[in-house]
């Protein structure tokens, strides 16, 4: 039975989705303190969480069984992906289900810190009619400078350009073609904010992202400047921002997202009647909320299904086509992972897989990291997958090295492996033939034309008279049926390679009966 363990408040609908699939139970345990959280995670294959739960190492670490971690939401921060990527877990997330959630919301707060809306309601309730404290600006004709043009900064670039606003957008990513055709400006960091009469930032929390905005470049703002951060606690240092509130050099701030969460009661930004705080709402809407939970929720399923999946956030993304094609190559570079950790002995210290033909389109490295899986998976007892290959490679000092080729050497598509081990140079090449499915079509220097599935017998030995008789009659004593033949040598005399596929597995005795014979230099036996 899989267990999938939500510790955030997702949306119900996402729930069902989850409790849907069969074979799995789901366990909702919210606010739980860290030695409740490994304590639930240990025999977990999947956990679900928003901004709240932190999944730090140790959290990963105490996962025995863990496959994949869903985000309902967007950030990925609160997830330590170092980790889960060391570890071979998946963290996938739902990119887009709150982005206009969190647009609306910056806009609200842009709207209330102009108008002064939070502070007029309160001084009226407390039953006062001040309509001369509350007069406020309109946004028609300023300047907003948009730091992220994502997802979210777009959507906010739209909505400011209907309100008469001019947006300056500042984003390692945004084309001029892009910002053109939002009616934007594209500049760098420091212009965008410096004539800003609005700062909204829509990254995410990166290293590159942390205190973007600190004591010393709210110094440079335009005196008056309103800022907003519906993004992460961080990108704005909280506690420069608080010193330019009480200089005035920054006019009002309007705050859903904080360094530490929730804001502790005596945070320095509570004091300010010109500072809108919310806890962290952007995504708290209910359409928001069933978006991501719906969507997080199918993919997670998909995963402890090994369906194709989205939104992976620690593997590289593909597009539908990419994915399309690659499908059918995946089988054979598995295969051929696989055939090469059998055939190898010892460790590889030196992987290269080249790709010919159409099966060189850029792949995201999937190829390789699916040889990788086959490969060291065989040889680590399945300990690395998809997410951990390449890591665990360089971790382990193999160097995995990719080469592309516009044709293959024999076929229209080929996948080769070589690899150095103790036992020296190994070489073995697949194709994809469109009738029969994948197969090996060179070993070691050798043609052959064998498919890539079921039990495979491997010698190489001396060119003589007998060798195919010999090996044939120690199968037949253990009562292992020969299915096909492929043989291939030189030259006469010289050395020779055959390799048979069998009805059933090979006993260790016979592999030892026919490592004995006079003149086999290798014997291997092959399941795929
Ligand atoms: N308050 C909330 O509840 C809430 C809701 C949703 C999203 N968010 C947060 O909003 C942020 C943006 O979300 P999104 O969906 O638009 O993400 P996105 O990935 O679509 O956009 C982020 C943009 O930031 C840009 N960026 C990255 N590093 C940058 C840098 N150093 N300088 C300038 N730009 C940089 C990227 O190029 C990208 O275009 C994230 O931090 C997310 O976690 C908060
Ligand atoms: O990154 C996000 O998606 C938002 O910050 C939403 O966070 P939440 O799911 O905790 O509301």
């Amino acid at each position: 039975m899989l267990k999938i363990l939500v510790t955030d408040d997702i949306a119900k609908t996402g729930v069902e989705v989850l409790e849907s699939m069969p074979g799995a139970t789901v366990d909702v345990r919210t606010g739980l303190s860290e030695s409740e959280l490994l304590e639930a995670i240990a025999d977990a294959h999947a956990l679900v969480v928003r901004s709240q739960t932190t999944v730090t190492d140790k959290v990963i670490q105490a996962a025995r069984n863990l496959r994949v971690i869903g985000r309902a939401g967007v950030g990925v921060d609160n997830i330590d992906l170092e980790s889960a990527t060391r570890h071979g877990v998946l963290v996938i997330n739902a990119p887009d289900g709150n982005t206009i959630a969190a647009a609306e919301h910056t806009f609200a707060m842009m709207i209330s810190l102009a108008r002064h809306i939070p502070v007029a309601n309160r001084d009226l309730l407390a039953g006062n009619w001040n309509r001369k404290r509350f007069v406020g600006v309109e946004l028609r004709g300023k300047t907003l400078a948009i730091l992220g043009m994502g997802r979210i900064g777009t959507e906010v670039a739209k909505r400011a350009k209907v309100f008469g606003m001019n947006v300056i957008g500042y984003d390692p990513f945004l084309t001029e073609e892009r910002a053109l055709s939002l009616g934007i400006v594209k500049a760098s960091l420091d212009d965008a904010i410096a004539e800003a009469d609005f700062i909204t930032v829509h990254t995410p929390l990166t290293k590159e992202t942390h205190h973007m905005i600190d004591a010393a470049r709210l110094q440079t703002l335009k005196r008056g400047v309103r800022i907003v951060n519906c993004a992460r606690g961080g990108i704005i240092d909280e506690l420069a921002l608080c010193d330019a509130l009480r200089t005035e050099q920054v006019a009002g701030a309007a705050i859903d997202v904080f360094e530490s969460e929730p804001l502790r009661e005596d945070h320095p930004l509570r004091s300010f009647d010109n500072v809108i705080l919310t806890p962290h709402l952007g995504a708290s809407t209910v359409e928001a909320q069933e978006n991501v939970a719906i969507q997080v929720a199918e993919q997670i399923v998909r995963v402890l299904k090994d369906e194709p999946f989205d939104h992976a956030v620690n593997l590289p993304s593909l597009s539908a086509e990419q994915k399309a094609r690659l499908t059918p190559y995946l089988a054979l570079a598995e295969k051929l992972g696989l055939f090469a950790a059998q055939l190898a002995q010892g460790a590889p210290s030196n992987i290269r897989v080249t790709y010919a033909g159409d099966a060189s389109a850029p792949d995201g490295g999937y190829l390789t990291r699916t040889v990788l899986k086959g490969l060291l998976g065989f040889q680590y007892r399945g300990e690395i997958n998809y997410v951990n290959a390449l890591q665990f490679a360089e971790e382990s000092g193999i160097r995995v090295q990719e080469v592309r080729e516009t044709r293959g050497r024999v076929y229209t598509n080929e996948i080769s492996i070589s690899f150095v081990t103790d036992g020296g140079l190994h070489q073995l090449t697949g194709t994809l033939y469109s009738e029969s499915g994948p197969r090996i079509v060179e070993l070691d220097g050798y043609p052959i034309d064998m498919p890539s599935e079921g039990v495979l017998l491997f010698t190489r030995h001396k060119d003589q008279p007998g060798m195919i008789g010999r090996i044939g009659t120690f199968l037949g004593d253990a009562q292992v049926n020969i299915a096909g033949m492929q043989v291939g040598r030189r030259e006469s005399g010289g050395e020779a390679i055959m390799l048979l596929a069998v009805d059933r597995s090979v006993s260790p005795d016979v592999i030892g009966q026919i490592a004995s014979v006079d003149g086999i230099l290798m014997v291997r036996a092959i399941e795929l």
